[in-house]
């Protein structure tokens, strides 16, 4: 079995696939390499020969969290690189260290599924989106806060911005003008996103005048996917990319 892990700002997602790829066996996602191992620990019958990652947070923790790997379950992790070039994808970053390994690896998943012009949109923790040519050509892309750092910084910078989690989820049974604190709020970062997304559909139609497909991605997918009514919602998009760059033989 191989164990894959997208260290993203707030969660690990996690998940186990057979050694030939084919078929997918366990997911999760958890919120501290504590819970990881306690998730792991817990899976019936798990047997992890390989293990490969994808990491965003600093080099110490995803140390850290290799060396653990090690001691609990005996695999050597496969960290997932920068790179300039991945077959036809060319990295469009400056300097292509930089551009985040989450990003690079939607994008290489992205171009492998859709075989044409891309663009990738992932709501996590941020929100970010890229431009894929159809040649390959990574042209770069945007960065902005996602929901749940929006609405912290909506409560850390007023007074009177406050209301419970249970509230704001029901907030978002709809999106009509807010009549409380938690819908004005919720219903107001989620039209942000939306919007987001809108301008970047805008984008790619004036870039890519071909044609070009969506992809969508991360946490908080669900919330924009009627914004594109053709979009690819792929939630392990980067799991394909992590495939791509790690490969395991
Ligand atoms: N099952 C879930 N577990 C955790 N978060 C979820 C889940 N379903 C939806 N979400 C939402 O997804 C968002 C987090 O997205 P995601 O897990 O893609 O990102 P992340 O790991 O925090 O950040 P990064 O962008 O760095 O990967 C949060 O707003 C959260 O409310
Ligand atoms: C933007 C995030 C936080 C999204 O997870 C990640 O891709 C990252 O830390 N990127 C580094 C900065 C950049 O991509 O330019
Ligand atoms: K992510």
């Amino acid at each position: 079995m191989i164990l894959e892990l997208d260290c993203g700002n707030s969660f690990i997602k996690w998940r186990v696939i057979s050694v030939d790829g084919a078929q997918r066996l366990l997911a999760g996602v958890v919120d501290s390499d504590a819970a990881l191992f306690d998730s792991l620990a817990a899976a019936p019958g798990l047997r992890v020969s390989r293990c490969r990652l994808v990491s965003v947070r600093s080099d110490a923790e995803t140390e850290q969290l290799v060396a653990r790997l090690r001691e609990s379950l005996g695999v050597d992790a496969v960290c997932a690189q920068s790179a300039s070039q991945v077959g036809a994808v060319h990295n469009g970053y400056e300097d292509f260290r930089r551009l985040g390994l989450d990003r690079w690896l939607a994008v290489l998943g992205a171009y492998h599924l859709g075989q044409r012009a891309c663009l990738v949109v992932d709501l996590g923790t941020a929100v970010t989106a890229d431009f894929v040519s159809a040649a390959g050509m990574h042209m770069g892309g945007f960065i902005c806060p996602g929901l749940p750092l929006m609405r912290d910084q909506l409560s850390t910078h007023t007074r009177r911005i406050r209301y419970d989690r249970q509230v704001a989820l029901a907030a978002l049974q709809e999106l009509e003008p807010g009549r409380s604190t938690a819908e004005a709020v919720e219903r107001g970062c989620v039209l942000m996103l939306r919007g987001f997304v809108a301008e970047q559909l805008l984008q790619a139609r004036a870039r890519f005048p071909d044609g070009f497909e969506v992809f969508l991605t991360g946490g908080d997918a669900g919330l924009v996917r009627d914004v594109v009514p053709g979009a690819q919602v792929v939630p392990d998009l980067v799991f394909v990319g992590l495939a791509i760059a790690c490969p395991l033989n």
